[in-house]
């Protein structure tokens, strides 16, 4: 198992050595207005960066360090590490890349960076209801309240809103709070154009002090718990799927009561891929809601479907064109959320209640048997090659 670790960090380091040239839609400047920003508004860019929301990822912070280098010291002036120092041959690659950009030049192209990186992570959410902050929440977690409506988003559009351990943490605390508050209805939804790409794969890279037994053992623990909570939350749950969803954003729409997609949604649960094996109790709900083997071909064979398909075989309530999505669904909503709450909860009650144990068993079976996959070099292998960039889904 340590060999794995040194595996996954190898693999991670790997991830950060993507080409720096890879940076899209980022456009450097080579000369003229460079020469008008001041030492001033680089120093300013420096500590604008540390506030950052969001991480921007390996590619774009390697972009920023060569920048910085070459603003402040001049073209790459030391020697190149040797082949076996990944980290620092990636970084004096990325430096001596910039070859001889004036440092007036690439202080612009900083502080232009450093720019359109913290107005993409002050970008306001699309459309929903008129709302207030409802508890203080980690920067990747929303919770708002307003209009009968309690919405938790998931935060994190960069990374296709994929969930860190410390999300899974505040949706339980989210949800908890929801139960309790005052909104009739409560909804999860995303921010950007993911709904959400599913654990995220870096969660396996932090390893405990007790190794990767350890690792499997919480993540085991937490899985169940997460999902817990969407078992018993005893009132109207709705998913506003903004757009593709992954994992175990597709396996827990078997908990909602009601799930509602723009057309530009996809469904995926891509676990044999993965090494991995279904969780958020789809190993029952999914063969209920369409029939065992459309659910095999999906949690087998990783089938991705379509927002039709899915709306098609029951796992989506209603699909929307992308270009009325928002307005439609929170309108929808809105006035769903008016009517009598008792009356809703008590109804959602007789509806699910029969099945409440038979879905605490199956999901700790299905967290159990995952606690094993992800010691599996199955899984190891699939993990360490999406860390490297060989693969994506
Ligand atoms: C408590 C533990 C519970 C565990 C429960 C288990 C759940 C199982 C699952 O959820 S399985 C599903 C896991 N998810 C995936 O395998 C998705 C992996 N991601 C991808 O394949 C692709 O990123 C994509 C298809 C979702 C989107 O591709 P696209 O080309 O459009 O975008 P990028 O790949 O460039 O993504 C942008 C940045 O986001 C990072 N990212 C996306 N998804 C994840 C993820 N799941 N985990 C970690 N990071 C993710 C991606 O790496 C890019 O980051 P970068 O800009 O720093 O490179």
């Amino acid at each position: 198992m340590a060999g794995f670790a040194g595996r996954l960090a190898r693999c991670w380091y790997s991830g950060f050595l993507r080409s720096p040239l890879q940076v899209p839609a980022l456009g450097l400047h080579v000369g003229g207005p460079a020469m008008q920003t001041s030492q001033k508004d680089f120093n300013n860019a420096v500590s604008q960066l540390k506030l950052l929301k969001e991480d921007p990822g390996n590619e774009v912070k390697l972009k920023l360090y060569a920048l910085y280098k070459q603003a402040t010291e001049g073209p790459c002036n030391v020697p190149k590490p040797g082949m076996l120092d990944f980290i620092n041959k990636t970084k004096w690659d990325a430096w001596n890349a910039l070859g001889s950009l004036s440092k007036e030049a690439a202080r612009q192209n900083y502080v232009d960076l450093v720019s359109k990186l913290s107005a993409s992570s002050e970008s306001p959410s699309p459309e929903a209801p008129a709302a207030d902050k409802k508890q203080p929440e980690s920067d990747s977690l929303v919770v708002t309240s307003g209009d009968g409506i309690t919405t938790i988003r998931l935060n994190r559009p960069t990374k296709k809103n994929a969930l860190t351990t410390q999300m899974y943490h505040d949706i339980i605390a989210a949800l908890q709070a929801a139960s309790k508050d005052e909104s009739p209805i409560t909804v999860l939804t995303g921010s950007g154009d993911y709904f959400c790409s599913g654990n995220d794969l870096t969660n396996f890279t932090s390893l405990p002090a007790g190794g990767p037994e350890e690792m499997a053992r919480s993540s085991a623990v937490l899985l169940r718990d997460f999902v817990n909570c969407f078992i018993d939350f005893p009132k109207p749950l709705v998913a506003v799927v903004n757009g593709p969803a992954v994992g175990i954003s597709v396996t827990i729409l078997g908990l909602f009561d009601v799930v509602y997609a723009t057309d530009r949604a996809t469904f995926h649960t891509p676990f044999s891929h993965l090494g991995q094996s279904p969780e958020g109790c789809s190993s029952y709900t999914f063969p209920k809601i369409m029939g065992s083997s459309k659910a095999a071909e999906m949690l087998l064979f990783g089938k991705k479907l379509t927002a039709q398909e899915a709306c098609a075989q029951g796992l989506v309530t209603e699909v929307f064109p992308d270009s009325t999505f928002q307005k439609e669904v929170w309108a929808r909503l809105k006035a769903y959320s008016k009517l009598p709450p008792n009356a809703m909860r008590i109804s959602k009650q007789i509806i699910r209640d029969r099945e409440k144990e038979k879905l605490h068993a199956v999901n700790a079976e299905e967290s159990n048997v995952l606690r094993e996959r992800w010691l599996s070099d199955e899984c190891m292998n699939a993990i360490a090659s999406f860390l490297s960039r060989k693969s994506k889904l």
